[in-house]
């Protein structure tokens, strides 16, 4: 067993994200035969002493049926109808299927505000605690029937890689209707299994696509950018197949299960990782390459001296982009003047601004770089 699949085959707290075409089929709806196998690989690992948050799409898919929908509204305003309707199927289904097992589930619907606001981030983290250590198992979806265009995350690929790192996961598992990463879309012809991801050279150059099955949102490109935002931040993922749930959850995880995505480094604090990823950017602010040096490299606060431009609507304390003069989004951080006061700093050293006025744009300890 490779030592990511070990870390996952260990860890106490996962969350297990398993996506619409896993769980659904064009005109038919909901299918609670695969539904159940999940349930009985979850309930599987729980009853061995693992906590597990399950992040499940399914609601529009689910929805179709029931509202004799044939296929997946583009509409927002017929997708969220769908949701509405869906989600309370999807939650009924877990609530059974969980019951054969006597494990209690807890729906969790989340909006984009719910992690990107730094107040309703530690409410939710607080929640989820109280459920995990009342013993239920919570069900994760979207709130798809409030969300708007604007604050959609549309993709429960990144919601669950947002909801592993704030629960403290030591694993995530993303199950969908493909057995692992491909370097291409695999309906589309000869393609090469990967099996482990250990780094970035591992994945150059890969083609990845769309969903084929008309049912998922993000496709592989989804999976992919959420693997690497938990792998990142120190957590280990495995791809697999939801159908391999069995295996993906068991107390060993087969060598050739899925596609491991090795942890890279040390984990990120709570607030360091939601400012480099949950957090919303308002605005950027360009920067010449003597303050991308000292910000990304030497890891110093940014002054005015080094900005070349401002865009966007912000205030102080609101998160911003930082950009470099390729226009690369290099680090992000908590910005400490609003958007109007900085054309009058910016370019300006210290002891030309008056005193009020000089301290740091963004703050050391408030900014994160990217890679
Ligand atoms: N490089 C790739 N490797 C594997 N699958 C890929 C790749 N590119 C595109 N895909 C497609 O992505 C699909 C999974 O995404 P999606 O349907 O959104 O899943 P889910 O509903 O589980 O989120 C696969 O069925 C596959 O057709
Ligand atoms: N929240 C939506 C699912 C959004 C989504 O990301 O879907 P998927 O790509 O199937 O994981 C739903 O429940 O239908």
């Amino acid at each position: 067993m490779s030592d990511t699949r070990a870390a996952v085959a260990a860890a106490r707290r996962l969350v297990v994200k398993v996506g619409s075409s896993a769980l659904t089929t064009a005109g038919d709806g909901l299918d609670t035969t695969r539904l159940d196998a999940l349930v009985d690989a979850i309930a599987t690992r729980v009853g061995a002493g693992s906590q597990i948050v399950l992040v499940s799409s399914g609601a529009i898919g689910a929805g179709l049926a029931p509202l004799a929908l044939g296929t997946r509204p583009r509409d927002l305003a017929t997708q969220q109808a769908a949701a509405s309707v869906g989600q309370l199927a999807l939650a009924h289904a877990y609530a059974e299927s969980f019951g054969r097992y006597r494990l209690t589930v807890g729906q969790v619907l989340l909006t984009s505000d719910d992690v990107v606001r730094r107040a309703h981030y530690r409410n939710a983290q607080n929640t989820f605690s109280r459920l995990l250590a009342l013993g239920a198992v919570p069900v994760v979806n979207e709130n798809d029937t409030v969300a708007t265009e604007e604050i959609r995350f549309g993709d429960n690929d990144r919601l669950a890689a947002l909801v592993a790192h704030l629960i403290g996961a030591e694993a995530l598992v993303l199950l969908s209707d493909v057995d692992a990463l491909y370097d291409g879309d695999p309906r589309s012809g000869a393609t090469r299994r990967i099996t482990d991801v250990d780094g970035p050279a591992d994945i150059e150059g890969i083609a990845v696509g769309m969903s084929s099955s008309g049912l998922g949102t993000g496709g592989m490109v989804s999976k992919l950018a959420a693997a690497r935002t938990a792998a990142a931040a120190g957590i280990p993922v495995l791809l697999a197949a939801a159908a391999q749930a069995g295996d993906a959850l068991g107390a060993t995880v087969g060598a050739g299960t899925g596609t491991a995505f090795r942890a890279a480094g040390s984990r990120l604090s709570a607030r360091r990782f939601w400012l480099g990823y949950a957090a919303g950017a308002r605005g950027r602010l360009h920067l010449d390459d003597g303050a991308v040096a000292a910000v990304v490299h030497r890891r110093r606060s940014l002054l005015a001296a080094g900005i070349t431009g401002v865009d966007g609507d912000f205030q102080g304390g609101d998160v911003v982009d930082l950009v470099d003069p390729a226009q690369r989004v290099v680090a992000r951080g908590v910005v400490a003047f609003d958007a109007g006061e900085l054309p009058g700093l910016i370019g300006r050293s210290s002891h030309q601004l008056p005193e009020e006025q000089r301290r740091e744009v963004v703050h050391a300890d408030d900014l994160v770089p990217l890679s």
